[in-house]
């Protein structure tokens, strides 16, 4: 037996050691996580098992404890998993997104809450709206906004009437690829289909590579990806999750025009998240239509050192809504300096409502 030989079988042992003492651990850490659930219903019959101010601690505390030779955002991601699986044994959390299947939200739906959820596409993203407030699901999963598409219009405007809070979110790095089936002749693509917001995170990969193509705009990319199974000329502009789906082979990789196209995606649900550390706040404010509204609006922003990170106008749907400000920040409600910005705002404002506060993403 030669050297590298006798280091491998060597090597092998203590993985299978390591394996063993990981599986005693996790299964150690599950137990415990079941009896949390336990102390939880004690207190209160109708306890939420998942928490997720709890788990961006969790996750965070991974990370900085990582002393590699795995990145931090791998381990977390096992560890997300891990925590997924403990939470699983109690009680499957059910989560609507913005389908069909194969979509970037659901990828991000399972980024978020790992895969031992259950996902259950919803045609429109009113429909993930109504099934969390119906209490058919305990989570909703939409988008909101694209690092080059911009904001999401139909998931703000969903929120004015709506009494659900954020929970949460999530960024997702959205990688497009060129997607043709077995039975397309890759030499004759002549259209390709795709979502509206797809086409423009690709165009200028498309106005080099396929002039000539007819673009066909479709409701979702996992429909592009199911249309390209029955046309021989064909092709699709698709994630990961769809080309699987459908079997689809990749024609080419990652043609999306910006290396760090990302999308954003928010966690609906009906219940307020307490503290993690690292909050955000979402809050929609209506201003009364007169001059420096704006102005009155972000001044007690300034003056308490609170830190905006996204602000976006839409246009007001009733007399009362005037100017719609959404408005994200960075703290939590609870904390007394948030309060009395908000208390300020109220003052100034027609309106105001606090959308929710929630840990800031960490996968
Ligand atoms: C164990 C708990 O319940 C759930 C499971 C968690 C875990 O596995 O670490 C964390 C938060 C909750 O979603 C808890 O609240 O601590």
């Amino acid at each position: 037996m030669s050297d590298s030989s006798i280091n491998l079988d060597e090597l092998r042992q203590r993985i299978d050691q390591l394996d063993g003492d990981i599986l005693r651990l996790i299964s150690e850490r599950a137990a415990c996580a079941q009896k949390v659930a336990h102390v939880k219903l004690a207190h209160d019959k109708d306890a939420v098992f998942y928490r997720p101010e709890r788990e961006a601690q969790v996750l965070r505390r991974i990370m900085s404890l990582n002393e590699g030779p795995l990145d931090s955002e791998e381990m977390a991601r096992l560890f997300r998993e891990i925590m997924s699986a403990c939470l699983a044994l109690e009680q499957p959390i059910k989560v609507a997104y913005l389908g069909p299947e194969g979509t970037f939200t659901q990828q991000a739906a399972l980024k978020h809450f790992g895969e031992s959820a259950i996902s259950l596409p919803m045609a429109a993203i009113d429909e993930v709206f109504r099934e969390v407030e119906a209490g058919a699901v305990n989570y909703g999963v939409v988008p909101v906004e694209n690092s080059t598409e911009g904001v999401v219009n139909h998931t703000l405007d969903t929120f004015m009437d709506s009494s659900i809070h954020i929970c949460g979110e999530v960024v997702l790095r959205i990688h497009h690829h060129l997607l043709i089936s077995d039975t397309t002749r890759r030499d004759k693509i002549s259209r390709i289909y795709s979502h509206p917001q797809s086409f423009g995170q690709c165009r200028k990969w498309l106005d080099a590579h396929y002039p000539h193509a007819e673009r066909v705009p479709v409701s979702s990319n996992a429909e592009a990806a199911k249309l390209v199974k029955t046309e021989w000329h064909s092709a699709a502009i698709a994630g990961d999750m769809a080309a699987k789906l459908y079997g689809l082979e990749r024609v080419a990789d990652k043609i999306e025009d910006r290396p760090d196209n990302s999308t954003r995606f928010l966690i609906i649900g009906s219940h307020q998240v307490p503290m993690a550390g690292e909050d955000k706040t979402s809050i929609v404010v209506a201003m009364r239509n007169q001059p420096g509204a704006l102005h009155d609006l972000l001044e007690p922003f300034h003056r308490h050192k609170i830190d905006l990170t996204r602000i976006e106008t839409r246009p007001s749907r009733t007399g009362v809504w005037n100017y719609v400000f959404f408005i994200d920040f960075k703290g939590h409600v609870d904390e007394p300096r948030v309060a009395a910005v908000l208390d300020e705002v109220r003052l100034r404002a027609s309106e105001l409502r606090v959308l929710g506060s929630y840990p800031q993403g960490v996968l």
